[in-house]
């Protein structure tokens, strides 16, 4: 008996991401990519389709995706939406493609760890638990395509849902996956504060408070991350044409750079199944050009505090997907402008460079064109971000590790004992230890504390300048603690003498 679509029946059973997905009845998969999959479902019946799902990248999605698609056998078609400026970004669907024309081979992740590498030249990842000859049986066993808009899309998902039902490959499989769980170390989760000169420098440190002091905690996406509120990253220096490290350890390169920096600074037409611009937000959407309004604010109140630029609609309430950039605010100290940026969710593996560099090159627009216009030359001060959820996703862990393993350690030995508290002199005068406080620049004397007692000094520095870097304080101690014997001794004390 030749059975109608219409009477095809199936339930696609997702064992990863469940709440990320649309499921139907049907026995096509479609993947999204980036365009949003409720643009796609609403103009499909569930009988049409087995599933429809985003797919953002191509280490950390394919994976679960083909995990999926073996659990599923009654899936047997895939429409692949490989149509935006955000797909070719990312490249999530192209290699995806890739895998379904031209296989894989046995490799490594850029973290070390064994995987089915996707024979494309966009690195894609397949965990190695997954068997061989199922991902071939897969490959063979399903029929796909590429299409580049939503109207495409419906047109191919109706075209397979008019075919007769077609058997599953096989049977649903299922395979084991390791699990990561990290050590934390206990620490403060609110109001973190991290400096570097550049993005790069500022990001490995970051990852290492991240990843060694954030709370794990559900997602809400499927998965765990680990987090902390409101971690406040001050980059000072970084160069106009942006600082890339050599080898390129950032997940993003110049190039993906050039092209993220219009999706800030420009505007943008509203697309069906595009969320939002940064650029749309500041530019158009609110009937308003807010980088406009800061650059004319600027120039006629040089003082302002109230060079704004918001990029929350209150209609963000409605529906999901709202900006994760939220808030942007210029301010001008001592011939300086510095752009401070509210991101209410952030994901400090894969997106912060990005958004840091975007924010930096708007930051100099905003500058240059400040020049341009009026007689203030201003210098480029820091670029501020305050992310409120600072996250690490769970499949960023592994790399987390490795950075902290390789660049934070380089870091560490880089120290230039510059600590914005200042220097402290240390002496013996008469019976007592005396302590002078003094500027960091031009060695000012700012403050005196005398005793006999390291613990108390100590505690007395401390509670005076707490902002004092942790491992300039241990140091005091161990001077103090010289200094003091010398006292009981009588023997000469001379500051870092051995
Ligand atoms: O510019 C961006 C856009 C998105 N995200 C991340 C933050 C979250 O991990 C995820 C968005 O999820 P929601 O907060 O919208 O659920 O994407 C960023 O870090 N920066």
């Amino acid at each position: 008996m030749i059975e109608t679509a219409e009477a095809t029946k199936f339930q696609y059973n997702p064992r990863y991401k469940p709440n990320q997905l649309i499921c139907g009845h049907g026995q096509t998969g479609v993947i999204a990519g980036w365009t949003v999959k409720s643009a796609i479902a609403k103009r499909l019946q569930s009988h049409e389709f087995a599933v429809i799902g985003q797919l953002y990248s191509p280490t950390r999605g394919i994976s679960f995706l083909i995990r999926n698609l073996l659990a599923n056998p009654h899936v047997r078609f895939l429409v692949i939406l490989n149509g935006t400026k955000e797909d070719r970004n990312a490249g999530g669907c192209e290699c995806l493609l890739d895998f379904f024309r031209h296989g894989f081979s046995e490799g490594k992740s850029d973290t070390g760890r064994e995987c089915w590498l996707i024979n494309s030249p966009i690195p894609g990842y397949i965990d190695i638990e997954i068997n061989a000859a199922s991902l071939d049986k897969l490959r063979q066993s399903v029929e796909w395509c590429e299409v580049k808009s939503i109207t495409e899309v419906v047109e191919k998902v109706k075209s397979y849902g008019l075919k007769n039902t077609v058997k599953p490959w096989g049977e649903s499989l299922i395979f084991p996956q390791t699990e990561v769980i990290p050590t934390v170390l206990p620490g403060t989760r609110y109001g973190h504060r991290i400096e570097g000169k550049t993005i790069a420098e500022t990001w490995v440190k970051i990852i290492h408070r991240i990843k060694t002091t954030g709370t794990i905690r559900p997602t809400g996406y499927d998965g765990q991350w680990q987090e902390l509120i409101d971690l406040m990253a001050v980059v000072t220096d970084e160069p106009s044409g942006f600082y890339f490290p050599e080898p390129n350890y950032l997940p993003c390169d110049s190039t993906f750079i050039e092209e993220y920096i219009h999706q800030i600074i420009d505007d943008a037409p509203i697309l069906e199944g595009v969320k939002y611009t940064y650029g749309q937000r500041l530019r158009s959407w609110f009937g308003k050009d807010q980088i406009e309004q800061v650059i004319h604010k600027l120039i006629s109140e040089i003082d302002a505090a109230s060079a704004v630029m918001s990029l929350w609609d209150v209609k963000d309430h409605e529906k999901g997907g709202s900006p994760c950039l939220n808030h942007l605010w210029l301010r001008v100290v001592d011939n300086e402008l510095s752009l401070t940026a509210t991101i209410r969710s952030n994901d400090m593996y894969m997106a912060w460079p990005s958004n840091a560099m975007g924010l930096r090159a708007l930051q100099q627009y905003i500058r240059d064109e400040i020049a341009k216009r009026s007689d203030y030359n201003l210098k480029i001060g820091p670029l501020i971000t305050v992310s409120q959820s600072a996250h690490l996703y769970d499949d960023t862990w592994e790399n987390a590790d490795q950075l902290i393993k390789k660049q934070y350690a380089k870091l560490c030995q880089k120290r230039d004992f510059y600590d914005p508290s200042g220097n402290f002199l240390i002496e013996i005068e008469g019976n007592e230890i005396v302590i002078k406080q003094t500027t960091p620049g031009s060695g000012e004397v700012v403050a005196c504390y005398s005793g006999k007692e390291p613990l108390k000094l100590v505690r007395e520095i401390a509670a005076a300048s707490p902002g004092i870097h942790p491992e300039h304080i241990g140091y005091l101690g161990i001077e103090l603690q010289k200094a003091a014997e010398s006292l009981k001794t009588g023997n000469p004390y001379l500051q870092d003498s051995k």
